[in-house]
């Protein structure tokens, strides 16, 4: 059984000192609690928020690897012996690429692990400046096997469904849902509880940004879709206990994985996504006028 404190934000655009000030507040918080957390998890682009100007202004948000926001939290990870999910990070790697990236932070203040969004949303411009990230593994952490989406992937049945075929207990995504879509954030996320049979916690933020405004509401979902904690669309701290058991419980009750028919799914899951490449050539075309 483990606690986890899903630290809901209001996140100041451009801003990552004042935003560094709410995320320490938050977590000197959720650290006093009776119950002190053992993963604590923040949203999507929580130290310099999210708008479509970002994508075209990249250099005013971009850290290097190793850079002041990762620092920040493996600092409150090592200082109060606790995991951390950081949320996403715009993260310039090594090969020269940028990514959407969120990492996973042990105790000791170590990237165990790090996940970049795969789904980038093209309709804001995300796909202009960032690539996507090619490496969707399952962690192995002290407390369960765990994989990662962020906000858009939600949408991407077939990732979840990937992950839980490798032995992941629980997803967690970390995000930017606008308003209005509350209907399809709690219900894809209820469904990839439900068809994977694994827990989904999820951190969005709330408050607002040039783009428009969010609505909170992170949850924590367990394998048999029941809802475990629900956040208000204010700033605060969603808490829950999760008993990675329950995995196990229900994956021994309805034995889907063993009723799966992957040879009569449809054969254009694997064709290649030719709108995709459309838009690649759109882009390119435009990159050379
Ligand atoms: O899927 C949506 O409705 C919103 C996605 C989004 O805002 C994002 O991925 O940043």
């Amino acid at each position: 059984m483990i606690q986890v404190a899903l630290l809901q934000t209001d996140i100041h655009f451009k801003e990552p000192l004042r935003n560094f000030e709410t995320v320490g507040g938050l977590f000197e918080e959720a650290m006093a609690a009776r119950q002190k957390p053992d993963v604590v998890i923040l949203p999507e682009d929580w130290s310099c928020g999210f708008s479509q100007e970002m994508f075209h202004h990249m250099a005013d948000f971009i850290e290097p690897e190793g850079g002041p926001s990762v620092s920040f939290l493996r600092d409150l990870a090592r200082r109060h012996r606790v995991w951390v999910v950081g949320g996403s990070i715009g993260t310039q790697f090594s090969d020269g690429k940028m990514r959407n990236t969120t990492f996973l932070i042990d105790r000791e203040g170590n990237i165990a692990g790090d996940y970049s969004k795969t789904h980038l949303y093209s309709d804001m411009d995300e796909d202009l400046p960032y690539s996507q990230g090619d490496r969707n593994a399952v962690f192995e952490t002290e407390w369960g096997k765990v994989a990662f989406m962020i906000c858009y992937d939600i949408r991407f049945c077939e990732l979840s469904r990937g992950y839980a075929l490798e032995g992941a207990e629980a997803l967690i995504v970390t995000s930017n849902f606008p308003n209005p879509r509350l209907n399809h954030w709690k219900t894809l996320l209820t469904a990839r509880a439900i068809e994977n049979q694994m827990f989904v916690i999820a951190c969005n933020r709330v408050g607002t940004s040039p783009m428009g405004s969010y609505f909170g509401h992170s949850l924590v979902i367990d394998p048999f879709g029941e809802i475990l904690a629900e956040g208000g669309e204010k700033q605060e701290i969603v808490t829950a206990q999760v008993d990675f058991s329950a995995v196990k419980t229900i994956r021994e009750t309805i034995h889907m994985f063993r009723d799966r028919q992957p040879h009569l799914y449809s054969r254009a899951l694997l064709t290649p996504n030719t709108l995709q490449e459309e838009r690649r050539e759109a882009l390119r075309r435009l990159s050379e006028r």
